[in-house]
Order: structure tokens, then C-alpha cells, then sequence
């Protein structure tokens, strides 16, 4: 039988990934499909960095010719962006090829038309590596749990992030320094601030919330915050407190709507996640009739990324002769039984809240923070009042008032409640610092 051909759209961490492996593993993938697959074609940037890899394949900068390539059977999108990789997407849906890609942003904000072009087309398109790199979430959530009702999944799915929050709780590193070591590493975005700003994170969960709930890609509806403003000060004080930072998405199906958001938070540290470190991703998915169930492994890298990509290629090959009626349905849904589902205000979340104040260390001032959680009728867990903080030089004649942290921990309560109490608490004289607020989640 004629080999399969495959194209590569960018050679870089992820593309050179995939060469390897399907360079390496050639038999033992031939012994699973019956197949040989070859990659044949790569389009790059920089034709003599590409060439010097001697992978043996025609290294190519006209992306369009390679999609548009009678040639090639199945093409892999690994140069990220929108631009051209979104047309170039369209183009090899148009001529018919099977396309897989590692572009999260891609497919958070345009997987609904691409999907849509490639149902029409009768091809398939797939997007493993998009999400949490190596680990096969997208596999478990459209087959391995589909028998149940996906009710909620929670996740460390930025490698980057995972990787910088580690690194300064168990080596003291500065943030700027892991993160220049991430992006070494290739485990960043070509823009890293959509790692450290939760978008990336926020593109993942969008795709897993999609394939679990049966719902369109609603990228928008995620609520987004970042690890940039995590300091030292806080990954300290919470081990104090016994518990870890961790940047976490969560999706969750309640009964007045879905809850789709990213942002830091602090995780009782025997808890499985709070355990997660590097580059490691982990999700836990709570599906009704199999209850919670876990899933780990290395959420970006070259061959992490690239095993991901090559077993949607083997999938891809798997369904070469397949009716598209019959192949598994790109959202685990079938396309006209995907419904849009409310999206809960944020003063509608639920959480429990860490938050850090900077007082004047003046008699009544906690007695008048904590007034104002009662008159909220927000429980407190735990208070923590730190050393005095001195802030600047004395005059001779001078005394300063110095400045205490105190560190709140709330009991569950719901997000709008936390927002009039960090308000309240703001607006005192004896408050001179915004409130740090974090969530908190037990799991
Ligand atoms: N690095 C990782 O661990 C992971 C990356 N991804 C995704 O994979 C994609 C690629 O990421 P990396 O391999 O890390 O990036 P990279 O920057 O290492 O590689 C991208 C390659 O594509 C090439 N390229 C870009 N635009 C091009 C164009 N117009 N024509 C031809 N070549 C072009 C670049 O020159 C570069 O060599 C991104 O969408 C990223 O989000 C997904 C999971 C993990
Ligand atoms: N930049 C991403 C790469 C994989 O998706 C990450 O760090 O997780
Ligand atoms: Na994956």
C-alpha cells in the first residue's frame, strides 16, 4: 500500500517533535496501522537553520504549496498564530488534506469555523498537542469517558506557569529567571505573556469545556487572570498556612450555568495537584458515573508535544478509508448537538479566598476588618499577622507607624460577597496598600 504522506507547517520545538518521533518509532507505528507514514515536506522560515537538521525531507518557504500539495495526505500545523496558519488551515481543508495542529489560540478562537469547514469537507481535524501537550485529555474526554455526563474538570495546564510557580516555591528563583529558562526550553509561547497572563491556559480550557460539555468554543466566556502578580511573599506565606500556588482552570457545570476560569490558586499541599510541579500538567475530570479520574504527564516540550501530534496522525490514518459518519465526532458531540450554555457572572463563582492586607500597626485595625466580614456574613478559617514592616527613614523627630501584613483565609463564599469586603477593606485609612486577593480550592 502507498505510504502515507505527511507535511509539516513550522520546524521549530513541536515540528522537529514530530520528525523525530515519527523518524524513530517508524516500525513500531507501521505495526500499529498497518501504514508506513512519511513526513515528506516541511515549510519553514529559514530554509538553510531547517536544512541543517537532515531530516531527508524537501525543506520548503512556500507554506501555500504545501497545502495545496497533491502529494501530501495529512498536513501539521506547527508554526503557531493566526496569521497565515488559519488561511493556510482553510486552504489544506479545501484541497482536501487531514489537518492537525498544535495551535491552541487557533483553535479557541476559530475551531468553530474550521470545524464547521472540515465537516463539510468530510476531513478530519484534530488537536491533541493543543492542549496540555503529551497527556491524552482530548482522547479521555471524547472516548474514554464517553459514557458519562462530564459535571466538572479541573487543571494545571500551563507548562511555562507550572514551571516558573515551582521553581520559586522549592528553589527561591525570581520570576523573570525561570521564565527566561522556559523560554530556552521551548516550553513558552512565541508571545509568553499568554503564559504568564493565563491566556494560554484560558485557550486550553476553552477546548477541554467544549469536548466535555458538549458546548461551541466560547474562548471569550473564560475568565482570565495570570501568575505575574504572584510574589515571593505570597508563595511563603501560603506554605505557612500549609498550602501551595498552583495556576489552575476550572470548568464546572452548575445548575444556573458553566463556570469557565483560570487564575492562580492556593491548593491544600497534600492535595494530588498541589503536587504537580515543572513542566508537569495534571487534570482531574469528574465524570457522573466514573467519578473523579486523573491525568498526568509533561504538558509542553518537543516530543511531549510531538507524541500528541503523532497520534493524531495515526488516528488520522486510521480513518483514511472510514465513512466521516462514522469517525468520532470532533467535539465528542455530534455537530448539531452542540449547545451554548449560560455563562455565570463572576459574582456568581464560589470559592474560598486568601487575601493579603498591608495595615498600620495601630490597635483596632483587625478588629475593624474582621467587623466587616461579619456585617458580610463571611466566616474567617484562619488570620495570620506578620512582623511589623518599617517602610522608610526616621527623621530624628519622627515615629513611623509601621505596616503589618495580615493574611485572611475565607471560608467558601461567593465572589461578588469577596468584592464589596475587599472594597470596604480598601476604602480605610489604616489600609495602605491594595488588597492581594487569591482563591482558594480545596479539591
Ligand atoms: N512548545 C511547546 O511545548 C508547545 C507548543 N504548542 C503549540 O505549537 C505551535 C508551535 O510551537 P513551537 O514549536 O513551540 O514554536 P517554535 O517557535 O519553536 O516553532 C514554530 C516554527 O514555525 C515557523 N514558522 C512560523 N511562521 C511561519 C510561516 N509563516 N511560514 C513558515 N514557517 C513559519 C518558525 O520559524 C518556527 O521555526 C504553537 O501553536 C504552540 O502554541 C503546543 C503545545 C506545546
Ligand atoms: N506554552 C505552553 C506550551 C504548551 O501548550 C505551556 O507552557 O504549557
Ligand atoms: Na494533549
Amino acid at each position: 500500500m502507498k505510504p502515507v504522506t505527511i507535511g509539516l507547517l513550522g520546524l521549530g520545538t513541536v515540528g522537529q517533535g514530530v520528525a523525530n518521533i515519527l523518524t524513530r518509532n517508524a516500525a513500531e507505528i507501521e505495526r500499529r496501522t498497518g501504514r508506513s507514514i512519511r513526513l515528506t515536506r516541511a515549510a519553514v522560515r529559514n530554509k538553510a537553520k531547517a536544512e541543517a537538521l537532515n531530516l531527508g525531507i524537501d525543506i520548503t518557504t512556500d507554506a501555500q504549496s504545501l497545502v495545496s500539495d497533491p502529494d501530501i495526505d495529512i498536513v501539521c500545523e506547527a508554526m503557531g498564530g493566526d496569521d497565515p496558519a488559519l488561511s493556510l488551515l482553510h486552504s489544506a481543508i479545501a484541497n482536501g488534506k487531514h489537518v492537525i495542529t498544535a495551535n491552541k489560540a487557533l483553535i479557541a478562537v476559530h475551531g468553530n469555523e474550521l470545524f464547521r469547514a472540515a465537516s463539510e469537507k468530510g476531513v478530519t481535524i484534530a488537536f491533541e498537542s493543543a492542549v496540555a501537550g503529551g497527556i491524552p485529555i482530548i482522547k479521555a474526554l471524547r472516548e474514554g469517558l464517553t459514557a458519562n455526563r462530564i459535571e466538572w474538570l479541573v487543571g494545571i495546564i500551563n507548562g511555562t506557569g507550572n514551571f516558573i510557580l515551582s521553581e520559586m516555591a522549592e528553589k527561591g528563583r525570581t520570576f523573570d529567571d525561570v521564565l527566561a529558562e522556559a523560554q530556552e526550553l521551548g516550553y513558552a509561547e512565541a508571545d509568553p505573556t499568554f503564559d504568564v497572563e493565563g491566556i494560554d491556559a484560558a485557550h486550553k480550557l476553552a477546548i477541554m469545556a467544549s469536548v466535555a460539555f458538549g458546548m461551541p468554543l466560547q474562548f471569550d466566556a473564560v475568565y482570565t487572570e495570570g501568575i505575574s502578580q504572584i510574589t515571593r511573599e505570597d508563595v511563603e506565606f501560603a506554605e505557612e498556612l500549609g498550602y501551595r500556588i498552583k495556576h489552575l482552570g476550572v470548568a464546572r457545570r452548575r445548575k444556573e450555568g458553566v463556570e469557565l476560569r483560570v487564575h492562580p490558586t492556593l491548593i491544600p499541599e497534600r492535595r494530588l495537584l498541589a503536587n504537580v510541579n515543572g513542566v508537569m500538567n495534571a487534570i482531574v475530570v469528574h465524570g457522573d458515573a466514573v467519578g473523579p479520574t486523573l491525568y498526568y504527564g509533561a504538558g509542553a516540550g518537543s516530543e511531549p508535544t510531538g507524541s500528541a501530534m503523532v497520534a493524531d496522525i495515526i488516528d488520522a490514518v486510521r480513518c483514511l478509508d472510514a465513512d466521516p459518519a462514522h469517525r468520532v465526532p470532533t467535539l465528542a458531540f455530534q455537530p448539531d448537538a452542540l449547545t451554548p450554555h449560560v455563562m455565570l457572572d463572576t459574582a456568581n463563582y464560589q470559592s474560598a479566598y486568601y487575601l493579603r492586607l498591608h495595615a498600620l500597626d495601630q490597635p483596632g485595625v483587625l478588629a475593624t476588618v474582621t467587623d466587616i466580614f461579619g456585617k458580610l456574613g463571611i466566616s474567617i478559617e484562619a488570620i495570620l499577622q506578620k512582623e511589623p514592616e518599617m517602610v522608610g527613614e526616621l527623621s530624628d523627630d519622627s515615629i513611623e507607624v509601621p505596616n503589618v501584613p495580615i493574611i485572611l483565609l475565607t471560608r467558601r463564599v461567593r465572589e461578588g460577597l469577596i468584592e464589596t469586603a475587599i472594597e470596604r477593606i480598601e476604602a480605610l485609612s489604616t489600609i495602605t496598600q491594595p488588597v492581594t486577593r487569591i482563591r482558594v480550592e480545596s479539591l
